[in-house]
């Protein structure tokens, strides 16, 4: 971690991990919003909280922020409680929408803010890490979807928090607006800063997280990088042009590789599914007169279908 222990008087003790849940439950009445989640963020790690509508998302990210408690399980970040977090300045949080007055200017709102803190960054700095100087002056009302939300990035920085936590934050921006936001924040993490974001953006997940955690019901479906999800969710698929492939013996011989789920056939061109590619391309090549061999890599939105779309349901929302 690089932050400077100087500015706040939280006791660092030991490696605690960012965040730790362990069969989190959230119900509200009859709605299990959280079902048993399971995750540890390792400071330094900006993860992506991927999954549709009604998944758990922000019922999980409340209860990190200590804005509500667990039905069950237990959920620390840093080692402690979510509230005692917040209350030292180690968790702050960039939501969506809320939380500013339309009347003051960008500086003003800074200023201000910065007063409710007991060892705040400096004002100029954390307007220039949010990209927001050139619009101290202007008021709030006038600001953009996506200045606002660079402001409200500049006022999460203020208490320097150890874990950012940011809910859908680019929600309603354009693509060039969203490019342009996560440029400050990857800049910004590279001093060390832990980043939880929840999103419904694939791209947003895969260009801008180290690691995807898909939840689907409350529940974890996935964690990896977004090639590991890619890889977990139906493996690889491989083409081949196979004259004659389509006799009995060859399709059974093919539906034998090891990892290989499915065998179809268009024409002379044989598609083989499959968890591990490269036993299936050594056969080809090895056992077969198999050429314009191609290997593709499902897309991350086919993993996301395919891990968080229920089978006997159809899709949550
Ligand atoms: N205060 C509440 N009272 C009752 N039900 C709630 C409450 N908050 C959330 N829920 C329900 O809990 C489930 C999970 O909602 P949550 O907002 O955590 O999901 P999400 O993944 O953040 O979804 P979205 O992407 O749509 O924001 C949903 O069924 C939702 O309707």
């Amino acid at each position: 971690m690089t932050t400077t222990s100087t500015q706040r008087p939280w006791p660092r003790t030991g490696p605690a991990a960012a965040l730790r849940l362990e069969g989190v439950v959230k119900s509200f009445g009859d709605v299990v919003a959280v079902n048993g989640l399971d995750l540890t963020v390792q400071p330094g790690e900006i993860v992506a909280f991927l999954g549709p509508n009604g998944a758990g998302k922000t019922s999980t990210l409340d209860m990190v922020l200590g804005l509500s408690r667990p039905t069950g399980g237990t959920l620390q970040v840093f080692g402690s409680d979510p509230l005692d977090a917040v209350m030292h300045g180690r968790v702050a949080a960039v939501m969506q929408t809320g939380g500013l007055l339309k009347d003051l200017t960008v500086r003003e709102t800074v200023r201000l803010t910065a007063a409710l803190h007991r060892h705040p960054a400096a004002v100029d700095a954390v307007l220039e890490r949010a990209g927001i100087t050139e619009i101290g002056d202007r008021r709030v009302d006038k600001c953009s979807g996506g200045e606002q939300q660079r402001l409200r990035f500049a006022l999460a920085l203020l208490p320097e928090p150890d874990l950012l936590i940011l809910d859908e934050p680019t929600t309603g921006m354009d693509v060039e607006a969203r490019r342009s936001f996560w440029t400050s924040i990857r800049q910004d993490a590279a001093r060390g800063r832990t980043i939880v974001f929840a999103t419904h953006y694939l791209d947003e997940a895969d260009a801008y997280a180290d690691r995807i955690v898909m939840v689907r019901k409350g529940r974890v479906v996935a964690d990896g990088s977004s090639n590991e999800i890619r890889a977990k969710a139906s493996g690889r698929t491989v083409r081949a042009t196979l004259p004659g492939a389509d006799a009995g013996s060859v399709v059974a011989a093919l539906a034998a590789i090891p990892g290989v789920t499915n065998v179809e056939f268009r024409g002379d061109v044989v598609q083989l599914r499959t968890s591990d590619s490269d036993t299936a391309l050594r056969y080809l090549l090895t056992q077969t007169a198999a050429h314009d061999v191609d290997v593709t890599s499902h897309t991350l939105e086919d993993a996301f279908v395919a891990l968080t779309v229920d089978p006997q349901e159809g899709p949550q929302s």
